[in-house]
């Protein structure tokens, strides 16, 4: 689903060159739940901008969902990624003078669907979140947990292959992050690819697979490192 091979990125000013990424390699094959974790600096927003088809990289291969988008231009990136990925962000990022359905509709009208079909899939992905009830109401109308849940059906509405969450619990109390990561653990059992980042790694820990960015490059974290790091015990 998702192959970096050897990326690079690498930010130049005028007097500073920063690697952000070297040599990171990432394999996620269909069907998995990965978290992405590390220190502040290490490189994860940079792996998601390229991720998520925002950003190119230096150097390296990437190949999205069988396609090698490694030389795209910025262009055939964006067209991509409205096919390819949805994208859940920390702030929820909806539209506060659309309801909920229309919020949903819009990445669909991005991909040319016509208007019977995308209400069709906004209803459907609002039920997929537990929220078709809510239809026509608006996001300062919902709690945060229920706005993430919105989002989450955005951008899962036109079935893209591969879901991308930057630090979906980020703006939420425990007890809400705890519904939404339960919401992406359902996704996950109905099918959906999901790379999270986090730096939260109790959040990490409900996810199939950890993987830790460390000054610019992957590793994964073994299980048995994982039980250690999170309850002491390597049982
Ligand atoms: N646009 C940019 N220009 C120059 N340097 C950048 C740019 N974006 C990121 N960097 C640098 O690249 C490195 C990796 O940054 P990145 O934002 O990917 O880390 P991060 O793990 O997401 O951090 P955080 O958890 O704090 O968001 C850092 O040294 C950062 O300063």
């Amino acid at each position: 689903m998702l192959e970096m091979h050897h990326i690079a990125k690498v930010y130049r000013t005028e007097t500073v060159e920063t690697a952000a990424l070297r040599d990171f390699n990432l394999h996620v094959t269909p069907g998995e739940f990965v978290a992405v974790t590390g220190a502040s600096g290490s490189g994860k927003s940079t792996f998601l901008g390229i991720a998520g088809l925002i950003e190119a990289p230096s150097g390296g291969r990437y190949v999205l969902d069988g396609v090698d988008v490694s030389q795209m231009n910025d262009r055939q990136r964006s067209r991509l990624r409205n096919q390819k990925i949805g994208f859940v962000f920390q702030a929820f990022n909806l539209i506060p003078d659309l309801n909920l359905r229309d919020n949903i509709e819009v990445p669909l009208g991005y991909r040319g669907l016509r208007a019977a079909e995308r209400r069709e899939l906004a209803q459907a992905a609002l039920a997929k979140v537990g929220l078709a009830g809510r239809a026509r109401h608006y996001p300062g109308q919902l709690s945060g947990g229920q706005q993430q849940r919105v989002a989450i059906a955005r951008a899962l509405a036109g079935n893209p292959p591969l879901l991308l969450a930057d630090e979906p619990t980020g703006n939420l109390d425990t007890q809400m992050a705890a519904g939404v990561i339960d919401l992406l653990q359902e996704l996950h059992a109905g099918g959906a690819t999901i790379v999270m980042v986090t730096h939260d790694l109790h959040l990490a820990e409900r996810a199939q697979r950890i993987v830790k960015v460390m000054d610019g490059q992957a590793a994964e974290v073994a299980r048995d490192a994982r039980l250690h790091s999170v309850s002491g015990s390597a049982a």
